[in-house]
């Protein structure tokens, strides 16, 4: 095998039964990625340096593609209604095929960590068929310096080969495209999908079913930390603002999606950020705009203008536009990855039914029932004329994550909350005025202020109503906020058609909380929404 680049002379990647009669690239930098990338017409250059990919077909994650070998250790642990089973068999002959299938390609190899506590890292090795794949990867996870790549020990492999087909019949997959999970041996591999945010989230799921045995709770959210030391996590599904409030100039970013709470605080699993880039503008997030204009960032599925530089108003390819970068990108990010217990605990949703307040103080019952619900809303994409939102509930804000039981994770977090002691918040960041197609997105700029008043402590001593429809605590009036907007009702011109929209809202809660039911006790079942009797 013909190898290039630094690696821990016992670990080649024949420990993972890889071989090929191409060249090995053992953990490229940033510039030998670019000059790979482009040498192989993977990917091109922005005016300002970046880097631009095109992912074709899949553009975002495939959950329904993702599968999880079922054996005697992870049988008794893993919540199987959630998660699909493939048996050691078909794994076995999948893996065996990932390796025919590598055996003349040149592969990229990158040593990194999963999480910022040197107690509990994963030393995660990924191979990857694509360059740009390589540095994307390298931008997301934490890097080991030289000495510690000399001496790394691959605790984990993820195996990224997009030009493999998995065969239905063979693998037991569901379509060409696979993702396949051995939690037991610690092996991912993903084949017939270039989106690259698959590799950084297969960590995450390796984590979220490690975790919990060790007592960490591992969560999808974004933190940072005051200049006191005081941290805030931000829950939230994709897309309702983790990456983009936790990039906040008066405050030191940890990460922007997936971080553990354990006994000494909480850390980052990752080194790195995916921000999404669709309409990104230096006026409302100028940190994360900068970091598209300067070298070594990775963007995905942007298009560029005649000039080369990107368009972030095209949604051309995708809605889901994104680009990576390492967390140093950020002026003020965080040199260890780690920080103190929460003080305040954010959870995001993108209302889009424009029903629930832009912020809400939770009971820790509250939080709890929020946390197992896991609501945004999504809608369609513009061009297709569709005005109608949609309600998700994906649990724990990260369904397609999350191996094992939501109660395992809800009780975790609520042993951390009471201990803690940590203020709770329910933030929207969604849609105000109206529902999607009659109102408007909630403004950045009023989320941030709301939200500096959370975290600052000043927002608790104000005066507070009790929401009729979800029976949390609402402020008033807010320094610097329209107060307007703070009462959502009073933002429709339609008081019936708002209060039609808050009870078919409350009726989805319901409904989805159904089967949660049985898992938690009376104080949570306590904290639903109150169905109306009848609107007027
Ligand atoms: N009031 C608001 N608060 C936060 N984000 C907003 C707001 N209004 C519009 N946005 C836009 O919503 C998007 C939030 O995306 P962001 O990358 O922060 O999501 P995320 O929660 O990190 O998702 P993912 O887990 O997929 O990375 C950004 O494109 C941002 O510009
Ligand atoms: O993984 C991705 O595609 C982006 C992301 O962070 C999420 O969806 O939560
Ligand atoms: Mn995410």
């Amino acid at each position: 095998m013909s190898e290039v680049g630094t690696r821990n002379p016992a670990c080649a990647i024949d420990r993972i039964g890889l071989k090929t009669s191409g060249v090995v690239r053992y953990n490229f930098g940033a510039a030998a990625l670019y000059e790979e990338s482009i040498r192989r017409n993977e990917a091109r250059l922005t005016a300002h340096g970046a880097l631009v990919a095109e992912t074709g077909q899949h553009t975002g994650r495939s959950p329904k593609d993702k599968f999880v070998v079922r054996d005697a250790a992870t049988e008794p642990h893993v919540w199987w209604d959630n998660n699909k089973a493939i048996s050691p068999a078909q794994f076995e002959t999948l893996l065996a095929d990932f390796r025919a299938h590598a055996a003349d390609k040149d592969l990229y190899v990158q040593d990194l960590v999963g999480g910022a506590d040197a107690e509990l890292k994963l030393p995660t090795r990924v191979i990857t068929e694509f360059a740009w794949h390589s540095l994307f990867i390298r931008n997301l996870l934490i890097r080991p310096g030289k000495t510690e790549l000399e001496q790394f020990v691959p605790e984990m492999t993820i195996i990224d080969l997009p030009s493999f087909r998995a065969d239905p019949a063979r693998h037991g997959s569901r379509t060409e495209t696979v993702i396949a999970v051995d939690l037991t041996r610690k092996i991912v591999l993903i084949g017939g999908t270039s989106y690259a945010g698959e590799m950084k989230k297969s960590v995450f799921t390796m984590l979220n079913y490690l975790l919990p045995e060790k007592g960490v709770m591992p969560m999808h959210c974004s933190a940072n930390e005051g200049a006191g030391g005081d941290a805030a996590i931000f829950f939230g599904l994709s897309g309702t603002g983790k990456t983009t409030l936790s990039a906040d100039p008066s405050r030191t970013l940890i990460g922007d999606d997936e971080h553990g709470w354990g006994p000494h605080g909480i850390f980052n699993f990752e080194g790195g950020c995916y921000a999404k880039t669709i309409k990104l503008s230096a006026e409302a997030e100028p940190e994360i705009f900068a970091t598209t204009q300067r070298f070594g960032t990775v963007l995905e599925n942007v298009i560029l203008d005649a000039d080369g530089a990107p368009d972030f108003n095209d949604g051309r390819l995708t809605e889901n536009t994104r680009c990576a970068y390492p967390l140093d990108f950020i002026p003020n990010a965080s040199k260890t990855g780690r920080a103190s217990h929460p003080k305040n605990i954010i959870m995001l949703t993108a209302d889009a039914f424009g029903v629930m307040p832009p912020i809400a103080r939770l009971t820790p019952a509250q939080a709890m029932y929020h946390f197992l619900s896991g609501y945004t809303a999504k809608v369609a994409g513009t061009e297709k004329g569709v005005t109608e939102p949609e309600a998700t509930f994906s649990t724990c804000f990260g369904a397609p994550f999350m191996p094992r039981h939501p109660s395992e994770y809800g009780n975790l977090l609520r042993e951390l909350i009471a201990l803690h002691g940590a203020d709770c918040w329910l933030v929207n960041t969604g849609w105000t005025g109206g529902a999607y197609g009659t109102g408007k997105r909630m403004p950045i700029k009023a989320t941030r202020a709301l939200l500096a008043a959370a975290l600052d402590g000043s927002l608790k001593a104000t005066e507070f109503r009790t929401d009729a429809n979800f029976g949390f605590e609402v402020p008033v009036a807010v320094p610097g906020v329209d107060s307007a907007i703070l009462d959502p009702r009073s933002t429709w011109a339609d008081k019936a058609g708002y209060d039609r929209q808050a009870a078919r809202l409350v009726g989805m809660f319901a409904v989805n909380f159904e089967k949660f039911e049985s898992h938690v006790d009376a104080v949570v079942l306590g904290a639903a929404p109150r169905m109306q009797e009848a609107a007027e």
